[in-house]
């Protein structure tokens, strides 16, 4: 089990072979993951190192990752991935973070078929089709990558899968097996649009904590809800920028924070719009690491990316690739370049493949797209052709991607929650979710903080969800959600100078003007007109001054979701 562990210093644990050392009251216990990839919990990142040559050769060490995504690349300088906390991910000798106290969740898996969705043009011009007849699953424990040239698709067939598309769309949107219960699935899925929606006044500790309440209510204690933000903090490195507003944070800091917030209540489907937009190479790979390290906890983990580096494009598990609303490839990342080849598409050595299939899409190469679409529908890629198609593939010939995942991820889902003196383990593995299969493990010098149980059976209609009415589903009440919205409201503004300095000033002047206009009109009867003109100017001014931010926010909020065509942003960032 620990033969193939990851440990700090890089590769040489991988090939000694040895235990990893267990740190504070942490057991640091590696993940072994399908096709021996380096595989992560929620605590580790992926960090990527040169090897020497007789390691990269050693097919055991490196696994998937040190494939060469080019085809034909021999020789090229190869590179493999291994797990560490890259920098800016905290201090190294630091007990790595962990999430132990999350509220537990059922590992979702999406499949869809004959996906279809259309616009109206207008009564003349008709519908335009934007999706085509698309099939596929995304997997839970996995990091899945929906890649196309720009209006290929990728944002609708996100924002279908989502649930914030829903009219005109048709086909079969199953969630473990079962038909889609849109209400229940918002409540296991987040959203992560590509610019991040924070209210810029607040403190990272002051959001979260806003988040947490809203998302966590009378469910858990305040102290429990402290942990729980604390982990989280923790595992994405903002402990240190917890006291920091917002606004000052870096890109990459952001982006953590808007993961961060939606963590709170551990949704176990995470949808990202382009995470990477925005961002350097070096936060790009630790944005990418920290999701992969959430896919390795069961979470399904779905993000639209454009043009990835060669060395981001193999940190992806599965990938989804659209061209004209129509599905030109799906499958394991390391099958992409043999089904490529096995149509005649030869990716150059050296050559991205990521790049390459995008060339493929845009036409660059010839009108290549309707073949590759009628091979995927006759199945010559998907999840088992990995391995099949070509040689050259690094992928191991023998190697069953079905099978191995089942292993794989009930390893994974017994052993991620490990780490605390109180854990729980969650069967993640069973797709039908029962709370007996949840299975509590107490730990010499438990603390008091017993892990948060919540319901398991969001998807399962014929359990207990069914017994409470559907609208009793929010973990806090209308008033107790106005109550906290108001205060961070309340606080925001308080620190917002410009706006409150503006304010101030502006109702000055304009008190003044209408002092020196209607001055002295009070006891003058000739000059009632003029007694109804000041009472209807600074009724007037009031009712404005008060309504414009309003009116204001709202016109932002409209822009941004039609520029985008992203769902109405969550009330926990605004
Ligand atoms: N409401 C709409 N009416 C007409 N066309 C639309 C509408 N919504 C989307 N489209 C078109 O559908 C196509 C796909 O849009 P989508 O946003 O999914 O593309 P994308 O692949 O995400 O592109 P990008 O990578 O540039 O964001 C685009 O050509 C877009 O113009």
């Amino acid at each position: 089990m620990f033969s193939k562990g990851f440990h700090q210093d890089g590769y040489a644990a991988m090939t000694t072979g040895k235990k990893m050392e267990s740190k504070g009251t942490q057991i640091h216990l590696p993940l072994i993951g399908r096709g021996s990839r380096g595989e992560l919990s929620d605590k580790v990142m992926f960090s990527q190192v040169k090897s020497p040559p007789e390691q990269l050769n050693n097919g055991q060490l490196l696994g998937g990752s040190q494939m060469n995504l080019c085809n034909g690349g021999a020789g090229a300088p190869i590179t493999g991935l291994v797990p560490k906390i890259p920098n800016g991910y905290g201090d190294q000798k630091k007990p790595m973070a962990s999430l132990t106290h999350l509220p537990k969740r059922p590992p979702v898996d999406i499949e869809f078929s004959d996906l279809s969705y259309s616009v109206s043009e207008g009564r003349k011009r008709g519908y335009k089709a934007l999706l085509k007849c698309i099939n596929g699953t995304f997997r839970s424990s996995e990091l899945t990558a929906i890649m196309g040239p720009s209006g290929a698709g990728k944002s609708t067939l996100m924002n279908i899968l989502a649930g914030y598309k829903t009219s005109n769309v048709s086909g079969s949107i199953l969630i473990n097996g079962k038909e889609r219960n849109l209400r229940r699935f918002r409540k296991l899925s987040c959203y992560i649009m590509q610019d991040d929606c924070l209210l810029p006044h607040l403190t990272v500790k002051e959001a979260m904590h806003v988040s947490a309440n809203l998302k966590l209510g009378k469910d858990m204690s305040v102290n429990a809800k402290k942990i729980v933000i604390d982990e989280i903090l923790d595992m994405l490195s903002l402990a240190e920028a917890c006291d920091t507003r917002t606004i000052n944070l870096s890109g990459g800091q952001k982006k953590r924070l808007s993961i961060a917030l939606e963590l709170v209540n551990n949704p176990p489907v995470m949808f990202f719009d382009e995470p990477t937009s925005g961002l350097d190479s070096s936060s790009c790979f630790q944005c990418i690491s920290l999701l992969k390290s959430l896919s390795r906890g069961g979470r399904t983990i779905i993000c639209t990316i454009h043009q990835p580096s060669a060395r981001l494009f193999e940190m992806f598990d599965f990938l989804y690739t659209l061209a004209e609303g129509q599905c030109i490839y799906q499958g394991l990342v390391p099958g992409l370049v043999p089904f490529l080849s096995s149509m005649g598409l030869h990716c150059p050595s050296y050559h991205n493949p990521a790049d390459y299939v995008m060339e493929v899409a845009t036409g660059e190469h010839g009108d290549w797209v309707h073949k590759l679409v009628m091979a995927v529908n006759k199945g010559n890629c998907g999840r088992g052709q990995s391995s099949t198609s070509s040689s050259s593939s690094s992928v191991p010939q023998n190697f069953n991607y079905n099978n191995q995942n089942k292993n794989n991820v009930k390893k994974e889902a017994l052993e991620i929650v490990i780490d605390k003196p109180t854990c729980t383990v969650i069967d993640m593995s069973e797709p039908t979710l029962n709370t007996d299969k949840e299975k509590q493990i107490a730990l010499p010098n438990a603390t008091n903080l017993a892990p948060v149980t919540c319901t398991t059976s969001l998807l399962d209609s014929s359990e207990s969800f069914t017994k409470k009415p559907v609208n009793s589903g929010f973990p806090t009440s209308g008033w107790k959600q106005f109550w906290i919205l108001l205060k961070r409201t309340f606080r925001s503004i308080m620190r917002d100078q410009m706006l409150t300095h503006l304010r101030l000033c502006s109702h000055t002047v304009v008190g003044l003007l209408i002092g020196f206009l209607y001055y002295d009109i009070g006891q003058d009867a000739a000059k009632v007109m003029s007694n109804a003109g000041c009472i209807f100017f600074t009724v007037m001014f009031t009712m404005f001054t008060a309504m414009m931010p309003t009116i204001l926010t709202c016109k932002y909020l409209i822009c941004i979701t039609q520029s985008s065509s992203s769902p109405l942003v969550d009330a926990t960032h605004l």
